[in-house]
């Protein structure tokens, strides 16, 4: 079962109108496996995200999971493959004016036939796993940042997911709390057996706990390996990232005009 494949990304492209944003991508994912993808900023790794949940379409190139092209599904197919992935964004986007309970409870009455009594059931074990068992009666306002995070986690693993898809799950946290998540996406995808992608800026935390990095730039996959290939490789690049270079093959700037054409500083002044 851990072996098998759960993602197959072959020859991916997408441009958004002219401007190519991945050009031939694949990627293979495991199931029962922690994958990060890391890149800079504007690479092009949020969208990778929206083409697996089938919320963008490929120019050409596939993204398949459990063995499905996601952009050949019909609308209440990829309705009922949506419903086993699940997508957390930075700061989880709780209910605010829903209880803990209810923020974790909110899936599983919408989307499923439970009594009350097994919802209830189901919730306090979501939160048992993230630790916030005590904490189901408190409002999204009485949370601290990173409580908050593991409601957002709790809920994620509501419908018991095949995929939870990460964008930025560390933004934000003090080093403890960053310690604590990175630790719970590991142990609630080894205990699910869920595959979990991880977008992160977030080398080394990442590095602690995952099994497989994609590096992306220019929208191509420059590097892939295990955190230990990661952490030995002399490729400017991961060496870049792994020592938080501010400059490098990943340039701090975003393509521009000269500054001094910008500035009309050239060709004289009118
Ligand atoms: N809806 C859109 N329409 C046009 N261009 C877009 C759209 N969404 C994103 N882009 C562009 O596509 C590129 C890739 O964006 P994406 O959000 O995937 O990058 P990212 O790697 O996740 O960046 P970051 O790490 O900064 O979040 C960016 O240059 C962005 O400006």
């Amino acid at each position: 079962m851990s072996s098998e494949t759960l993602i197959e990304i072959k020859g991916l492209n997408f441009s958004y109108g002219e401007r190519s944003i991945l050009k031939g991508i694949d990627m293979t994912m495991l199931r029962g496996k922690v994958i990060a993808i890391m890149g800079g900023s504007g690479s092009g790794k949020t969208t990778l995200l929206r083409l697996i949940g089938g919320a963008v379409r490929p120019s050409s190139g596939y993204v398949k999971v459990a063995g499905k092209v996601v952009h050949e599904l019909k609308r209440d197919e990829l309705f009922q493959m949506r419903r086993k992935m699940s997508m957390l964004f930075q700061f989880g986007a709780l209910f605010t004016d829903l209880s803990v309970f209810d923020n974790v409870a909110f899936q599983m009455r919408e989307h499923t036939d439970l009594s009350e009594s097994m919802i209830r059931d189901l919730v306090l074990m979501k939160l048992q796993a993230v630790g916030l068992r005590g904490a189901h009666d408190l409002m999204p306002a009485q949370l601290s940042g990173g409580m908050a995070r593991r409601v957002a986690l709790a809920r994620s693993i509501a419908l018991d997911p095949l995929l939870i898809m990460y964008d930025e799950p560390f933004t934000g946290l003090d080093p403890i709390s960053l310690t604590v998540i990175g630790n719970l996406v590991r142990r609630l995808t080894d205990a699910l057996g869920m595959t979990s992608i991880v977008v992160t800026h977030d080398v080394q935390e990442s590095l602690k706990i995952v099994d497989y990095v994609y590096f992306i730039a220019g929208g191509v996959i420059v590097a892939h390996g295990t955190p230990a290939e990661v952490r030995g490789s002399v490729m400017p690049f991961v060496h870049q990232f792994v020592h938080g270079e501010e400059d490098g093959p990943v340039s701090f700037h975003y393509p521009a005009e000269t500054y001094a054409s910008d500035l009309k500083l050239e060709g004289g002044f009118a």
